[in-house]
């Protein structure tokens, strides 16, 4: 036999068992279970189950869809507008009324200077207001229900001084973050204010990091550990009864080194008369100014406490330099008159208003929307209406408000 026959025999046995080895693997590979894909590092719970329950199951949401998302800051004081009309109306609808009456005598003058000392607006605030409606009031001589209203707001405004500068120093140069000192009285609203504040940052798109300085209240680090997890912000904290001016420069730092905008730095409640705190606030002061300037010392004051709370508040502006105080509680009192007081005393701007518990609570104090939920109280126009309006020659225009903005309409009813 030739060479050429053995040559063919040899690649068709070769050929015959390629084909029989191709076969036989494929039948074992579908035998083999299909294979998964490599396990994530950290696993959700779906990712634990049958397969087969996990393709029925939603998934996990990843974290930072469970962050909250505060509400915008624009428009909210006229969103808590009803709350602070609600609050302050004894002392819109007092006064207006007041001003109404047929003959304002000596009484009457003494009835409204009460009402105002009343309302914590303070004496010699009182004073000035008063002299001066009185004689404008006079000028006028007959005096329609608007007219009255128009005086008393422009006196009201003029006493609150829009001129002050209320915007928050809260976003840093590009190079460090702002930070902003919180101090206070204990039970002022310090860490909860802090909490929102870094809401409002937030819902204006900032980032922000927390400093828990309050090492005293080990409450109040998880406090504001709370707050920030809702939002996402890193908060820093140090150990219970540690340094808190420690903790504030860890926080500034970690801020830097995050890109932050600003940092939170919220401190212990103390006394203005217990020296040694007051020491203590100077120090984390001093501390934190190692790595820059406190772009904003803020205090918060109970509007609560009235005329002490304002005594207390004095102090705080001898020991650090405070450049805007955060009015808390504005909810829970019929004294909105502290607002103007509060500005006198300390010759500081009052840049924002607590009006509730909620984590939105708290709004940009504007001085026009303040004095106008302080005296657009329906039942005192009413009233006013009734008392005034057949000297006045007729009703009074209705004044409406649009939501969700500063414009205003005026229409007659
Ligand atoms: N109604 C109302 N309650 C408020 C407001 N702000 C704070 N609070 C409440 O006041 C209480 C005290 O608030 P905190 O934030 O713990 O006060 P703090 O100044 O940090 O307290 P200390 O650390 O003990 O000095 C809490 O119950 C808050 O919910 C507000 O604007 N309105």
């Amino acid at each position: 036999m030739d060479i050429g026959y053995w040559i063919g025999i040899g690649v068709a046995v070769v050929a015959a068992i390629a084909v029989v080895v191709f076969l036989v693997m494929r039948g074992r590979k579908a035998a083999l279970p299909e294979e998964e894909p490599a396990p994530p590092v950290t696993k959700t719970p779906a990712e634990t189950e049958p397969k087969t329950e996990r393709e029925t199951k939603p998934k996990v949401k990843p974290v930072v869809e469970d962050l909250d998302v505060p509400e915008p800051t624009a428009g909210r004081l006229v969103r808590l507008r009803a709350r602070l009309s609600k609050s302050n109306n004894s002392l819109g609808r007092g006064l207006l009324t007041l001003l109404s009456r047929d003959r304002l005598d000596d009484d009457a003058w003494e009835e409204i200077e009460e009402t105002l000392l009343m309302a914590d607006v303070g004496l010699e605030s009182t004073n000035r207001i008063v002299e001066r409606l009185r004689e404008r009031v006079k000028v006028l001589g007959t005096r329609t229900a608007e007219e009255l209203r128009g005086l008393l707001s422009e006196e009201l405004t003029a006493a609150l001084d829009p001129s002050f500068d209320r915007a928050l120093n809260a976003t840093g140069d590009g190079e460090r973050p702002a930070v902003l000192l919180v101090v206070g009285v204990n039970g002022a609203g310090k860490t909860t204010t802090c909490g929102k504040i870094a809401r409002v940052l937030i819902a204006d798109g900032h980032s922000v990091v927390l400093g828990a300085a309050d090492t005293f209240r080990a409450a109040a680090a998880d406090q504001l550990e709370t707050w920030g997890k809702r939002v996402g912000s890193t908060v820093v904290r140090g150990p219970e009864g540690g340094d808190p001016a420690s903790v504030a420069f860890d926080a500034v730092k970690t801020g830097t080194e995050q890109g932050a905008d600003s940092v939170l730095v919220d401190t212990a409640g103390r006394l203005q008369n217990k020296t040694g705190l007051m020491d203590e606030l100077g120090k984390v002061k001093r501390v934190i100014e190692k790595q820059g300037p406190v772009a904003e010392t803020l205090l918060i004051i109970d509007a609560t406490t009235g005329q002490n709370g304002l005594e207390q508040a004095r102090v705080f502006t001898e020991v650090c330099q405070v450049t805007g105080v955060v009015l808390t509680k504005l909810d829970g009192t019929a004294k909105g008159g502290i607002v103007i007081a509060v500005q006198q005393t300390l010759g500081v701007p009052v840049k924002l208003i607590g009006l509730g518990e909620g984590p939105d609570d708290l709004a940009p104090f504007d001085v026009q929307q303040f004095v106008d939920a302080l005296l657009d109280d329906s039942r005192s126009v009413g009233g006013l209406k009734r008392l005034a309006g057949d000297r006045a020659g007729g009703p009074a225009p209705r004044r409406e408000h649009e939501h969700g903005g500063t414009a205003r309409r005026y229409r007659a009813p």
